[in-house]
């Protein structure tokens, strides 16, 4: 089969009766894939279609082979969302633990998930203690609970120092590494760089696709933003 994780085919989201996505074809391969665009422009919304979790107009989104959302991929796919889906009252084990036992896992996934993101010692730590940085690792330790072949991450390194910032990164692409796509969505555009992949998203649309590098060269620009910027004028004035 093809290198392809995610096929969108004309993607079609409306929201509140306002058309958010509009005809948006895409391929997601493997590596670390960043989605970045402003706020508003529709990144949840598509991450969401991808998941399965967004009612779709028109369109179809495929994962791993498999309708977008369907059951051979409930234990395939891990998705972390902004808002924390853990509770802060358990451990970092007995919040993993319950996770598993959810998705139908053995206990043993719960320590495989809590060493893939260095959490191992603090494990017994309540979830409400933690930093801001080790609760995300939490959140995307459940996101990878099963070894999933496609971890969808929204803003996962919104409000974090610029030092766990990349730490984490760096997490993604030891995840990366070890076979698992990882599709990450930011609005800071310095984050672009420490993409393999980039797609830009505006107003409902990839804008560009590629690797950081070529993107700027096409745009003949030397940042991200730049190339962004040169994009969108030449959107406006074409
Ligand atoms: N539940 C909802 N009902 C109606 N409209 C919504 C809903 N959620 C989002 N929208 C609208 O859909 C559009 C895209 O929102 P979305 O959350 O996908 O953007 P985003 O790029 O992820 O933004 P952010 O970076 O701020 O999270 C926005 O115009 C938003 O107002």
């Amino acid at each position: 089969m093809m290198n392809s994780v995610v096929e969108v085919a004309g993607l079609r989201v409306v929201r509140g009766g306002t058309t958010v996505i509009d005809g948006l074809d895409l391929v997601v391969g493997a590596g670390v894939t960043g989605l970045l665009g402003p706020s508003g422009c529709g990144k949840s919304t598509l991450l969401r279609s991808i998941v399965g979790v967004q009612r779709v107009a028109a369109g179809s989104v495929t994962v791993l082979g498999e309708p977008a959302g369907s059951a051979p991929l409930r234990d395939r796919v891990g998705y972390q969302t902004q808002s924390s889906s853990v509770y802060d009252d358990l451990t970092v084990l007995e919040n993993l633990r319950f996770f598993a036992r959810v998705l139908g896992l053995s206990p043993a996934a719960a320590e495989d998930s809590l060493s893939a993101v260095d959490l191992g010692g603090r494990r017994d730590a309540v979830v409400g203690r933690l930093s801001g940085g080790q609760r995300s690792r939490v959140g995307l330790a459940v996101a990878l609970l099963g070894n999933p072949r496609l971890l969808v991450l929204d803003e996962p390194t919104v409000g974090l120092d610029p030092v766990l910032r990349r730490d984490l990164w760096a997490l993604f692409h030891r995840i990366a590494a070890a076979g698992t796509a990882v599709l990450v969505s930011s609005h800071v555009m310095d984050e672009a760089e420490r993409c393999d992949t980039l797609l830009l998203m505006r107003e409902g649309r990839i804008i560009a696709h590629g690797p950081p590098a070529a993107i700027k060269a096409a745009q003949g620009v030397s940042d991200i933003e730049s190339a962004f910027l040169a994009l969108v004028e030449g959107r406006e004035t074409a």
